[in-house]
């Protein structure tokens, strides 16, 4: 068959097509050499789709994968590593595996426990199965089993792909649109669209006037939030530190806006408003992103760097309170020039947020 795809480009498709099966609830197998390991995320799980995939591994055993972060919600005893194996209990019902995935259901299905993790290191494969059903931007919590071979209609991903699979999708974004669009605060502006070959997701840039290239220029590195970006969400103060960020750098005379789709910190929408029913019922915004197994922040910054590096920027004036976006951009190759504080008015339903900010994840406000 013709290969419209590099090698590089093909394995990141297929991740692409198994986290679009993880999805929908299809089971997917992470490889290894000869090893296979059928995964099946936990949300999922219902009077059909168990007898299935128990159909489907016959007399071999299942366990459940949860990260460190959910085991320690779910009062599993850490030992060090991020993903903790456990035993699938007998008295698991489909309702209580979901529950285990989804703690914004522990009122309706309290969970029973106690759990027995399994006192093994989890491999490569296991890491990649957690990584996958991120990836998917489903809650990291899966149904697992070793397989000999991959069973009819399932697709298999090579683990090592899987855990390349973002820093990949970075190198592989290209320019691919970019127009004048006057912004309100910003007239002189041109929005840059940035596809991975992979057809992945696509990060805009918005570009400022003519910045010269040669000289740090003043950026800020913004992740998506539906809520505050475009409903006007008082919750956070993401949708005053944007448009802040296109009228500061307007005034400025020019500058680079990263306008990066990792929603809500890289754990995509729908789990943030998961994490949101969660602050619904008192927790704040660290530890809701653990009880449902994120970390905390899930972001990478190479997508960002990439960006400016492509547009023919290395250096930037980065307007941040946040020193990990500082740090993660060096890491990737972008020098920082300066960190320029970028901090707005609160409100009083934004006031804890920013507060927990401050005193939890080491923004400088
Ligand atoms: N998971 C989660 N994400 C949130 C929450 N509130 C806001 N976000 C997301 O956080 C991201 C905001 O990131 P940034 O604006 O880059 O802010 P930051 O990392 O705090 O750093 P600076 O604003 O640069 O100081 C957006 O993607 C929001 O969707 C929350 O409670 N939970
Ligand atoms: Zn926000």
């Amino acid at each position: 068959m013709l290969n419209f795809l590099n090698s590089d480009e093909q394995q990141q498709a297929a991740i692409l097509r198994v986290a679009d099966d993880l999805r929908r609830g299809q089971p997917i197998l992470v490889r290894e050499q000869t090893r296979f390991l059928m995964v099946f995320p936990a949300e999922f799980a219902n009077k059909q789709t168990l007898p299935a995939f128990d159909q489907i591994i016959g007399q071999k055993n299942a366990r459940l994968l949860i990260t460190d972060n959910r085991a320690l919600a779910l009062k599993v005893a850490p030992k060090g590593w991020p993903v903790v194996g456990i035993e699938r209990p007998v008295w698991f019902t489909p309702e209580d595996m979901v529950a285990l995935a989804d703690p914004t259901l522990d009122l309706a299905t309290p969970l029973k426990g106690p759990f027995k993790r399994i006192d093994q290191e989890p491999d490569i494969l296991s890491h990649a199965a957690i990584k996958a059903l991120k990836i998917a931007r489903l809650l990291p919590a899966a149904l697992v089993a070793d397989l000999d071979d991959i069973p009819d209609g399932l697709l298999a991903v090579s683990a090592e792909n899987i855990l390349e699979y973002e820093h990949k999708e970075a190198e592989l974004l290209t320019m691919v649109a970019r127009a004048n669009v006057p912004l309100a605060g910003a007239e002189k502006a041109q929005l840059v669209s940035f596809r991975p070959k992979s057809g992945g997701v696509e990060h805009i840039a918005i570009v400022v006037g003519d910045p010269p290239r040669g000289e740090s220029v003043l950026a800020r590195l913004h992740s998506e939030c539906f809520t505050g970006d475009l409903l006007g969400s008082l919750k956070c103060d993401c949708g005053e530190q944007l448009s802040g960020a296109i009228k500061n750098i307007g005034q400025a005379g020019g500058g680079l806006i990263l306008y990066m789709a990792q929603e809500g910190r890289g754990i995509g929408l729908t789990s943030k408003l998961k994490a949101y029913s969660l602050q619904d019922q008192g927790y704040d915004t660290v530890d809701a992103n653990t009880a449902l197994g994120f970390d905390v922040d899930e972001r990478l910054f190479y997508p960002a760097a990439e960006m400016i590096k492509q547009l023919g920027f290395t250096s930037i004036r980065l307007m941040t309170n946040n020193p990990n976006k500082v740090i993660g951009l060096e890491r990737a190759g972008i020098s920082i020039a300066e960190r320029v504080p970028h901090y707005f008015e609160t409100n009083k339903y934004n006031e804890k947020y920013l507060e927990v900010k401050r005193d939890r994840t080491g923004h400088l406000l």
